[in-house]
């Protein structure tokens, strides 16, 4: 071996290299060439399994490192389910649409179904019932949908086969595109879960969207935190948005940018709307006012938020039924995408537009109107505002949604919270049920 590897047996050219013909030589040879099929089979049939696994993971599974988020695989098909789906879908109004939500079991996708369905559109959801927070009541809302005529089916926006059968079957004008991992904090718990959702989700779904024919116009949910460490007030859509302050608005503002280029290449016409701290009825459990709630009629202490120096951290708290408005308005006011094939026939429109309240409220007042209605002093908790992604306060310019569709929210904090925790009651009762 050593006398092969002499510097003078080193070919010039590769693949010239003269073996000597020995029967010892020979024999090596064989023996060599032997193992190298062997090794070559090993290689090939290990190729293959790698090939075989991630294609018909593409399709139908998920990541296995998305972990304390499960989710469930896909079951669909036959004449039973495409029925289902094409009643949902079906359009009962004149110039109606036939709109696929996703994440219509989430808090903004269920009234936004609702709301569809009650004028007249088609409407379809998909949800993967993922357990970021408690999925009965995502359930809950499922059974509400279903007695508004909604279906949803149960899949990921990352399954390809499955996306491409909902629109085999159903020729969708317009995709609510909801589904998203929400929640600024929990992104340095489970940042995949983030990238696995926002980024590679919305990618398949656009990659979808762009080729079939026709093209859907997209609305989708962006959101306030894009506008991260800006500290220009109130924030308007020309300002800047390169200073995220956590994974979440990253994947937020990489959305928009991901939008721009299916924009320009494809043509779709792509709508996204900056969401500024939703809250209402069915709400996320995982937001401050919800667990505020729960925890305030538990007698837990919760903890409020301080910026340094004792400053106020505020939200433009924005009720549900305006961003609905908001959303159905930017349904109304999309125009055609204009590519077919793959290839676009001429410029699309490109649109983002803040969808807040213009009033921000500290976080202090919002447990003092909590206090108020549900008649309970709460146990303050005053502390400093973590580092984990929160920003201290945001406030919404929303002149741009007010002239482009009419944008115009009608409901104060005190009025919104009233109406939340009536909804709250009833649903949980009064301390004997409590959201989780
Ligand atoms: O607009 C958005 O795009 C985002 O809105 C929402 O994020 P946020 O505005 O951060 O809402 P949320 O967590 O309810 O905290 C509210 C306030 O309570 C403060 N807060 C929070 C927790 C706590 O324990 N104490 C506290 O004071 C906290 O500092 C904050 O000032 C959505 O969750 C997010 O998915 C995204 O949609």
């Amino acid at each position: 071996m050593s006398q092969m590897m002499h510097i003078d047996n080193i070919p010039s050219t590769p693949g010239k290299f003269k073996m000597e013909k020995s029967p010892y030589h020979r024999q090596r040879l064989y023996s060599s060439l032997a193992k190298l099929t062997f090794w070559s089979f090993v290689f090939i049939g290990l190729i293959f399994m790698f090939f075989f696994r991630s294609s018909s993971s593409s399709s139908s599974q998920v990541p296995s490192d998305l972990s304390r988020r499960s989710l469930r695989t896909s079951s669909y098909g036959g004449p039973v389910w495409e029925k289902r789906v094409k009643a949902s879908a079906k359009i009962r109004s004149r110039n109606g649409f036939s709109v696929l939500v996703t994440g219509a079991a989430g808090f903004v996708g269920t009234h936004v179904s609702v709301a569809l369905k009650r004028r007249g559109d088609g409407v379809l959801g998909l949800d993967n019932f993922n357990d970021y927070y408690d999925p009965s009541l995502k359930r809950a809302r499922q059974a509400l949908l279903e007695r508004t005529g909604v279906y949803i089916v149960e899949g990921d926006i990352n399954d390809v086969a499955l996306l491409k059968k909902l629109f085999d079957i159903v020729g969708f004008t317009h995709v609510m595109h909801l589904a998203a991992q929400a929640g600024v904090r929990y992104a340095m718990e489970n940042p995949s879960s983030y990238v696995h959702s926002n980024i590679a989700g919305l990618v398949t779904m656009l990659e979808v969207c762009k080729s079939v024919n026709p093209q859907p116009a997209i609305v989708w949910a962006s959101s306030s935190s894009v506008y991260g460490l800006n500290t220009k007030v109130p924030f308007s859509e020309r300002d800047r948005t390169d200073q995220p302050a956590s994974l979440y608005a990253a994947t937020k503002k990489a959305g928009e940018e991901i939008a721009h280029t299916y924009n320009h290449i494809y043509g779709l016409s792509l709508t996204g709307l900056r969401f500024f701290t939703v809250y209402g009825p069915w709400g996320r459990p995982d937001m401050a006012y919800f667990f505020f709630t729960r925890d305030i009629l538990k007698g837990k202490s919760i903890p409020i938020f301080e910026a340094p120096n004792h400053g106020t951290v505020a939200r433009d708290f924005t009720y549900i039924d305006d961003i609905v408005k908001g959303c159905l308005a930017a349904l109304d006011t999309a125009e055609k995408s204009t590519g077919s094939g793959g290839k676009k026939s001429g410029p699309a429109q490109l649109r983002v537009y803040n969808l807040g309240n213009t009033s921000p409220v500290p976080v202090s007042d919002l447990v003092s109107i909590l206090e108020r209605l549900l008649k309970v002093k709460a146990k303050r908790l005053v502390m400093k505002l973590p580092r984990n992604g929160d920003v201290q306060f945001t406030h919404a310019n929303i002149s741009l949604a007010q002239r482009e569709l009419g944008y115009k929210p009608t409901t104060d904090l005190q009025t919104g919270l009233k109406k939340f925790v009536r909804w709250y009651l009833s649903y949980y009762g009064n301390g004997k049920k409590s959201a989780q």
